[in-house]
């Protein structure tokens, strides 16, 4: 499988995740603001993945700023944080990822400013590794909860391309066919912007891992057949409560499973979790830009002048996640003191 991102040389460099499936391409970064660019444009995209991304571009960034001094440069690069963490609001790995990246550079306020800058390549070299650790470690929890035989439904692209390799939700699947399980995916499109047909049908492919395409409304038709048996997908961002923010339609498909008696489980990392908050209603939802609802593949779909809305993830709420799934453990309700316990883990 390619690399979703790389770390050589003064350059990121990202597949570009806009031109899958039909071009395998790729993007070198060479500034914090390419980097911020890509992750605005989904070049690279995914919770855990944007983390990755923001830790690499803030050592490009530190290393571009030309300063004698620890003052001088911690202001310089809190000035660039600040717009990085702009890029996208509702995946909290972002955050997550620069106050990391921060909290090192201010641990390391007695070294020199060129020792600063080594050390925060090396964080954001371990925040690459520890990621994709993290969801090694996730899917061996994972995969006990599926049985044998199963078709688990998945929304969106929470694979090797979110993350930096593996994947959560896919994590999930990859564990439990590593397990000897016999599992096929049925992978929702994720309309608008199909990073389910794109990206989670060209990673399992390429893994030769069973999958099947379906259109975002097929999926109540075959829960009705009994041809799901379980829904495994990522996270953007956790409340405190369990309510889960993921890309828009995931709270369709929850409601459904509930209607079905079919298992709905959320895989995501400890980094996905933002205990701050009390609910889902407080998670920022990202509104994308309209044309990506009134064009496909860049094609004209809607008459000119009509209006579209296009928040980019929903939240669901924690009564319908059957538990959620993390590299310390399965938290199950009630979250508010299963999340906090896994949270206060190590
Ligand atoms: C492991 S990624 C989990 C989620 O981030 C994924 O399902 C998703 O919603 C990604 O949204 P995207 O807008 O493609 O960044």
């Amino acid at each position: 499988m390619v690399k979703t991102i790389e770390y050589m040389d003064g350059v990121v460099r990202m597949i570009d995740q806009t031109r899958l499936p039909s071009e395998t391409v790729f993007v070198d970064c060479k500034t914090i603001e390419d980097v911020g660019e890509a992750i605005r444009g989904m070049v690279i995209r995914g919770a855990p993945a944007i983390g990755v991304a923001a830790a690499m571009g803030i050592s490009l960034g530190a290393n571009a700023i030309d300063a004698a001094d620890y003052n001088t440069f911690m202001a310089q690069l809190e000035q660039q944080c600040a717009k990085l963490g702009q890029a996208r609001p509702t995946a909290v790995n972002l955050k997550w990822a620069i106050d990391r990246m921060l909290t090192v550079t201010k641990a390391h306020s007695h070294l020199s400013v060129s020792d600063i800058k080594q050390r925060l390549k090396q964080e954001a070299m371990a925040i690459y590794t520890e990621d994709i650790a993290t969801n090694e470690k996730m899917g061996g929890f994972g995969q006990s909860l599926i049985e044998d035989n199963s078709t688990i439904l998945t929304h969106c692209n929470a694979g090797a391309l979110a993350t930096a390799g593996f994947g959560t939700a896919l994590g999930v699947v990859r564990a439990a066919v590593n397990a000897g399980k016999n599992v096929r995916v049925l992978a929702n499109e994720t309309r608008p912007f199909l990073q389910g047909a794109r990206l989670t049908a060209w990673e399992l492919k390429e893994d030769n891992i069973p999958v099947k395409l379906i259109t975002d409304n097929m999926c109540g038709h075959f829960m009705r057949k009994q041809e799901i048996d379980v829904v495994v997908v990522g996270a953007d961002r956790i409340a405190a409560n369990g309510d889960v923010a993921n890309k828009i339609g995931t709270y369709m498909v929850a409601v459904m499973a509930r209607q079905h008696g079919i298992p709905f489980y959320v895989a995501a990392p400890v980094s996905t979790l933002d205990l701050t908050l009390a609910s889902g209603d407080a998670i920022p939802i990202e509104e994308r830009s309209a044309e990506e609802v009134v064009t496909l593949n860049k094609q004209r779909i809607a008459p000119e002048g009509v209006d579209a809305s296009h928040p980019a993830f929903d939240v669901t709420p924690n009564e319908f996640v059957t538990a959620i799934i993390t590299e310390r453990g399965i938290a199950r309700p009630p979250y508010t003191e299963s999340l906090k316990a896994l949270a206060g883990a190590s």
